[in-house]
């Protein structure tokens, strides 16, 4: 089987955006790409450093990805070789691992010619992931507020938002297993409630634009953050200096170590300055959302 080499970007994320638990994504302007060429057997490079630990065998996510979607369709993939970069902290909260899922789930669409509609390729990655909120923001782009329980896939797409984004990065790994690990088996009805509450007022105010009153709702999770936030040296700290100086809200992001915080565009340099001064523990990444999804284009030689 002949085919011409080709490059596959997917855009990092930012999960929960705080009481959108497991459901609201927003994908930011950070990317992994994938070149991906012919060869005899599977192989991976990474160029990145903090990369190249990680599996080069058909372990590796990418790969098992692939694969699994060929399965899904009753095909067997021809090997390729994939040259990776990538701007996308590992193991940070930023989705890296949803990239890696949708990278090999577009791979296997494109080698296989597939032209899987952009749902199938969510639910793909929903079954992989385990939640849908990363995935669906790297396979769409924008703003994702998804239901899934296994049977029911929804999703509310939002293309275009209009904020300045800052992610605080922590110098340690955190995996989101783990993360996940520290979480409650229950919550009260009445926690619940409330929860459902913040969700609820946040996708409505994240759909119309309203990022005031989404800022607000984001700081009022009671699904994770309780949970999690002991882990972060200085979070309530951070969030009250990131108020003061204008900011809309902060999260963690994702299942952590990072830290989402949407401010007015224009705005971000400002609480950057702040961040690196006051906090110089983490790296503050100045990004915004990213609009485009996942992508493959050929390969120019
Ligand atoms: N580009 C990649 N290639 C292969 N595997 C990856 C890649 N990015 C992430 N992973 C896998 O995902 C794991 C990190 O996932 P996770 O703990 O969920 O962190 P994150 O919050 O960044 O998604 C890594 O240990 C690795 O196994
Ligand atoms: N909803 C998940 C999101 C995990 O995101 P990641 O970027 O940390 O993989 C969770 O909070 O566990």
């Amino acid at each position: 089987m002949k085919w011409k080499d080709f490059t596959v970007t997917v855009p990092a994320s930012t999960a929960n955006l705080g009481p959108g638990f497991d459901s609201i994504g927003l994908a930011l302007d950070l990317h992994l790409s994938i070149h991906v060429s012919q060869a005899s057997e599977w192989t991976v490079r990474y160029n990145e450093e903090s990369y190249q630990h990680l599996s080069g065998s058909s372990d590796n996510l990418i790969i098992a990805a692939a694969k699994k979607t060929a399965a899904a369709y009753g095909r067997e993939l021809p090997p390729a070789k994939l040259e990776i970069d990538t701007d996308i902290p590992l193991s940070r909260g930023l989705g890296s691992s949803a990239s890696a899922i949708a990278g090999g789930i577009e791979i296997a669409d494109r080698l296989l010619g597939l032209n899987m509609p952009l749902k199938e390729k969510v639910e793909i990655g929903t079954e992989m992931e385990g939640h849908p909120d990363n995935i669906s923001a790297s396979i769409l782009g924008g703003l994702t507020i998804s239901y899934a329980d296994g049977e029911e896939l929804s999703i509310v797409h939002v293309p275009e938002v209009e904020i300045g984004v800052l992610i605080l990065v922590p110098p340690t790994e955190f995996l989101t297993t783990e993360s996940r690990g520290l979480l409650p088996e229950e919550v009260l009805h009445k926690t619940a409630v409330r929860g459902s509450m913040a969700a609820n007022v946040l996708s409505a105010a994240l759909a119309t634009g309203d990022w005031n009153t989404a800022g607000r709702m984001m700081e009022r999770d009671e699904f994770h953050e309780p949970f999690r936030k002991s882990r972060f040296p200085d979070f309530d700290i951070i969030r009250q200096a990131c108020r003061d100086h204008g900011a809309y809200g902060s999260a963690i992001s994702g299942a952590g170590p990072s830290l989402f915080i949407a401010a007015e565009k224009g705005k971000e340099e400002e609480i950057r300055q702040m961040l690196s001064e006051r906090f110089p523990h983490y790296d503050c990444l100045l990004t915004k959302p990213s609009t485009a999804g996942i992508k493959a284009v050929q390969t120019v030689q």
